[in-house]
């Protein structure tokens, strides 16, 4: 166990289990390996179970935990549980900070994966619903300060977190419709893109890097801003992403047309749509990014974080300075 585990001996560890998490398997799952986890942590941790009941519930319950001093709290679920978790830990644009008196360590997130998608996971080569390795983990508690991306959106006064990828267009409009056919698995992401195009148009976009000048990017379909690799239950779509080195990479696809997409999903699963022709890469700090054209078009251009679907251009994507505490 940590050191600070041993000199702190009212450690809470709070678990937050979506039970509805992978059509209702992360539940079945939890309560297995439950009594373990118990055993394993031993004595001086207090285990809190917390069962969300619905949407946004995860947010409520990680930010109650983090103002309480928590010494962890873990996202048991899908990377949409995780995202939660995640953003449970800032309210009003800042970290939350544990109530007064409390002078012990930094809450750190956690995660056992258990869900349909499993992205953060797979960036770290952990396996999904593996009981032992996720207890071996959480156990050992080893931590690393891990990078958090935000976004904001000028109509909508709260700010985003995400650990993953967040993106906008086609890609962020296909996941807003996969989140309606989860029960299909990881199929779902492959009817949300095809749905999606349907509706679609290539938008011209006006974008700003890193503070600097502001540059028109023609027909883009979509762009993923990635701090961790994989998005859509397995795309390596940031292949060059690192969640720990401080900055985001941006990946844009320009001109797809709907058979470019069937022609070249293999390439997104791969990492390797990054060679093609009408893909670009950048690294960056800070995003912004607005329509070029009519700016009532850009109402249509959707934007997401983690598979969470947050509105509409324009919107800024950035780092944040401070990092988090993460269970790695
Ligand atoms: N009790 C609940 N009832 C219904 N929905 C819930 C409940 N708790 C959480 N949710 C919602 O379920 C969404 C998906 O959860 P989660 O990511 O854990 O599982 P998943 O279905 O495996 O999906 P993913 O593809 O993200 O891995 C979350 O974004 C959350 O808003």
């Amino acid at each position: 166990m940590a050191p600070d585990a041993i000199a702190n001996p009212q450690r809470d560890y709070v678990f937050v289990v979506n039970p509805t998490g992978a059509n209702g398997r992360t539940e079945q799952q939890w309560k297995k390996m439950l009594p373990e986890l118990k055993l394993r942590l031993g004595k001086d941790c207090n285990i809190c179970e917390a069962l969300t009941t619905g949407p946004t519930h995860a947010v409520e319950i990680a930010r109650e935990a983090v103002r309480n001093g928590a010494a962890a709290v873990v996202a048991v679920g899908g990377d949409g549980t995780l995202h939660e978790v995640l953003n449970g830990f800032f309210e009003d644009g800042m970290p939350v900070q544990s109530r007064e008196g409390y002078s012990g360590p930094r809450t750190a997130l956690g995660l056992i994966p258990m869900g349909t998608g499993s992205d953060l996971a797979r960036c770290f080569g952990w396996k999904s619903n593996d009981k032992l390795e996720a207890i071996h983990r959480i156990v050992k508690d080893r931590r690393r300060r891990i990078d958090v991306g935000r976004v904001q959106l000028p109509d909508d006064k709260v700010d985003r977190y995400f650990l993953n990828v967040a993106s906008l267009h086609l890609s962020a409009k296909a996941g807003h419709i996969a989140s309606m056919y989860k029960r299909f698995g990881n199929l779902c992401y492959v009817i949300g893109a095809l749905k999606a195009f349907r509706s679609h148009e290539n938008r011209d976009l006006r974008t700003r890097i890193d503070g600097s000048q502001w540059t028109v990017v023609p027909k883009v379909t979509a762009t993923c801003i990635g701090n961790a690799k994989y998005f859509g239950g397995g795309m390596k779509i940031t292949p060059t992403a690192d969640p720990f080195n401080g900055r985001l990479e941006v990946v844009s696809l320009h001109g797809f047309k709907w058979y470019d997409f069937i022609l070249k999903m293999h390439t997104l699963y791969l990492g390797t749509h990054v060679h093609l022709a009408k893909v670009t890469t950048t690294s960056v700090r800070i995003l912004e990014v607005e329509a070029a054209e009519n700016k009532s078009k850009q109402r249509e251009v959707y934007v997401q974080a983690d598979g969470e679907h947050l509105g509409f251009l324009p919107a800024k994507f950035s780092i944040l300075p401070q990092q988090l505490d993460f269970i790695m």
